[in-house]
């Protein structure tokens, strides 16, 4: 007798449809797990699902620990040279006991590598170290881990999350006024992380039938001057809020980069053939999508595109960066929403654009692209 053989199995091709539901009833049926785990058959699948869920519970314990690491340049320190937890101690200002306890830690996560008594830098660990804003981000997350501190609260709106005052601009959505400096700083953090996005989009995206290109809410055209250093020749254009595009002077003075302050809450300028919109629908709510996208097509003229690059939901095949991460942290700025590239298509169709054409994402961790024309 088998936790199988506590219910028995439908027959019926009527009852088909009920068989998954059967199947989920027995693996949550403690017999069942026991008995799985023993039989040759089921005990691999059972202890991957195990270690799978183990994983799901210790995530927040996981990410803490990078922070640790981050925090106190523990990779840092390792990149120049091995050490022991004592001379990392000594340096990186922890007790001895506390820092082998982290470098165990790192080394569980396979951020660092045990060597004997002493501790190297592992791969994953050297690729943090690469990734721009990668270290900056894992700082910020501090405010997002506080917003999901309560994640129910959150999800019922019942908290007023730290997030939608980091990225100010997502405040008001017609505000055009945000202090100097904030302006500066969110804007760097945003700008360290578009190289890799920008990467992505322009090996996804070619450009070589585009002669100006007006990225709207560019920030300090970060998109742009990549854009540049792969076409050399092209137009463009950088649009954001006016004291975004202050910041942004200084850093496109030199790439024949024409800044252009306003708000797409307003007319876009015309006079681009392609206009890019990187990571910024997630920022916003449907409404604001249908008119931010009815002004783009009417900024476009006909046979102009549109290409959108941004962090996507795998809508019918969710997704852990898309569905967990992108999602709740969408959430939490209060304004922002990760859509699905069919629904980012069906709002594209419903402003009178053809041709969408959802491109292969190699990372979408990173980004997803979607490009449409005006007829
Ligand atoms: C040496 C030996 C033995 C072998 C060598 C083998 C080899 C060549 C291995 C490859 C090593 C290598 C080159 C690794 C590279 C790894 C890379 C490039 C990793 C990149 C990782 C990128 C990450 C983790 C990106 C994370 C991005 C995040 C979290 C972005 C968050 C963005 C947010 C929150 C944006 C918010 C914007 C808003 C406010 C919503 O609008
Ligand atoms: C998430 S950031 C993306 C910046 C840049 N495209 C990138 O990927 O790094 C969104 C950008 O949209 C800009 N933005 C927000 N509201 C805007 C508006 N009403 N008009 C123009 N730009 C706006 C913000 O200032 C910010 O630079």
């Amino acid at each position: 007798m088998t936790a199988l053989d506590h219910e028995p199995m439908p027959r019926s091709p009527a009852k088909r449809r009920g068989l998954h539901q059967w199947l989920m009833r027995r693996i949550a049926d403690p017999g069942f797990q026991s008995w799985a785990s023993r039989f040759p058959l089921t005990k691999r699948a059972s202890r991957k699902d195990g270690e799978r869920l183990f994983d799901l519970v210790s995530g927040f314990a996981y990410s803490q620990t990078l922070l640790a690491c981050v925090e106190l340049g523990l990779f840092e320190a390792l990149e120049q040279e091995p050490a022991t937890p004592e001379q990392l101690a000594h340096k990186l200002g922890l007790a001895p006991d506390r820092m082998r306890l982290l470098c165990q830690a790192a080394a569980g996560l396979d951020l660092i590598q045990r060597r004997g008594e002493s501790y190297r830098l592992s791969r994953l660990g050297a690729a943090s170290l690469g990734v721009p804003g990668l270290l900056d981000m894992i700082r910020h997350h501090a405010v997002f881990y506080r917003d999901l501190a309560d994640p129910v609260a959150l999800l019922r709106g019942e908290t007023q999350p730290e997030l939608a005052e980091f990225w100010p601009y997502v405040r008001g959505e017609s505000a055009t006024e945000i202090p100097g400096q904030q302006a500066s700083t969110y804007s760097d953090l945003m700008a360290q992380t578009q190289g890799l996005v920008a990467e992505e989009t322009l090996r996804t995206v070619s450009l070589s039938k585009v002669t100006k290109l007006m990225d709207v809410g560019g920030g300090t055209g970060a998109f742009l001057r990549a854009v540049r250093a792969h076409y050399p020749s092209l137009d463009l254009a950088l649009f954001d809020l006016p004291p975004v595009i202050e910041v942004a002077r200084a850093h496109v003075a030199d790439h024949r980069i024409e800044p252009l302050g306003g708000s797409f809450h307003e007319a876009l300028p015309t006079g681009a053939d392609a206009i890019s919109l990187v990571r910024v629908l997630y920022d916003h709510s449907d409404d604001t999508i249908a008119e931010l996208l009815a002004k783009v097509f009417k900024a476009l003229p006909s046979g102009g595109r549109l290409i959108i690059s941004e962090p996507m939901s795998g809508g019918d095949a969710p997704t852990r960066a898309g569905d967990v991460y992108f999602a709740l942290y969408t959430m939490a700025m209060t304004t922002g929403k990760a859509r699905s590239a069919d629904e980012i298509c069906g709002m594209l169709a419903a402003q009178g654009f053809e041709n969408m054409k959802k491109h292969s994402a190699p990372r979408p961790f990173l980004t997803s692209c979607i490009t449409a024309i005006r007829p």
